[in-house]
């Protein structure tokens, strides 16, 4: 697998190594075997309009949330707020990762509709400080990226000298009732979270194994039918990310039961390379291929997608 997909540098930026426990080559090699018929007669031009959270969207892709990202470009912005800017201009709904307070308030300067994600922290006075700040701040929702808690020595994940820890169903109960604004469980990879998040009170899950922390993780696509079966009914809005590269792998995830779609790694080198006029360049080339599969699957909305398209070519 070429480099040129998941760009940046090694140790920074989270690049696949290609081996069979990386979850990122079966994500790719799922995505790539899924194959779609064609319906034509009576399609039309489809509406991308997606309600998320309640709000109305121009489209069901949504930012990553990114961390990390600190190094200032020329124009005093740093990456974050750079893609920030891209969703505030695209009308799209911003999610960011682990960052300060202070950086945190910076991006929500730039008027994005954003949702704050927090580590698992041990501490978890932490989690609802950083919980209560974003409620603040007028964050449209909060979450907790519940998959990063393991580190590569076997025990609990250090990042930036935080040490994190795990999170119990009485934890995720707990931020659930806490937060004033929903409240998100990010880096669900399985039925069994799926139902423990909403019976914790989680308004949306990620279905995501955050760009392959888990080695040997099933493509996150792949969970979605069971995932969305299991939450039938429940209002829990499912939204998925893991790989996707085009606008027709997002269609492929919306197709199997994504209520929404955030991108990743295919923002990361438009965004270190021209800032927000790279990611929004990229988003609309992304909301065209989408809108192109729409077409000929003759799905009118983002409401009325359909899996019974979708064929699952022999791997
Ligand atoms: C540089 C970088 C930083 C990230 N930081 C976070 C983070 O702080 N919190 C989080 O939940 N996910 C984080 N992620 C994971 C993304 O939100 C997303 O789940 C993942 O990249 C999967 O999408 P992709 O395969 O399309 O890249 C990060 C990803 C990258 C590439």
């Amino acid at each position: 697998m070429s480099e040129e997909k998941w760009p940046g540098p090694k140790g920074l930026i989270p690049v696949t190594d290609g081996r069979e426990d990386d979850a990122n080559v079966h994500n790719r090699r799922y995505l790539d075997h899924m194959l779609v018929e064609m319906r034509v007669i009576d399609s039309v031009k489809p509406d991308l309009h997606t309600k998320i959270f309640g709000r109305t969207y121009d489209t069901p892709l949504m930012m990553p949330a990114f961390s990390h990202l600190n190094k200032v470009g020329e124009n005093g912005r740093m990456p974050m707020e750079e893609y920030a800017l891209a969703a505030k201009q695209l009308h799209m709904l911003n999610w960011v990762g682990m960052e300060s307070d202070e950086t945190f308030a910076r991006i929500m300067e730039t008027g994005a509709d954003t949702v704050r994600i927090i580590k698992p922290f041990a501490d978890h006075n932490t989690i609802l400080e950083q919980i209560d700040f974003a409620c603040d701040q007028g964050a449209v929702a909060v979450g907790v990226d519940i998959d990063h808690i393991a580190g590569k020595d076997g025990g609990y994940d250090v990042v930036d000298g935080m040490p994190l820890g795990p999170v119990y169903f009485a934890d995720l109960k707990e931020y659930c009732q806490h937060s004033a604004v929903p409240f998100v469980a990010k880096g669900v990879l399985s039925v069994t979270d799926a139902v423990k998040a909403k019976e914790a009170g989680c308004a949306a899950i990620v279905v995501s194994h955050h760009h392959g922390r888990i080695p040997c993780g099933m493509p996150p696509a792949a969970m979605l039918k069971d995932i969305k079966k299991a939450l039938a009914g429940s209002g829990v809005a499912i939204f998925c990310d893991g790989g996707l590269a085009s606008g027709y792998d997002c269609y492929k995830t919306l197709a199997l039961g994504a209520d929404a779609v955030s991108l990743g790694r295919v923002i990361l080198k438009p965004l270190l390379q021209e800032g927000a006029d790279g990611v929004i360049r990229t988003v609309r080339q992304l909301n065209n291929e989408l809108s192109e599969m729409m077409m000929y699957t003759c799905v009118p909305d983002t409401s009325s997608f359909d899996d019974s398209v979708l064929y699952e070519k022999q791997l």
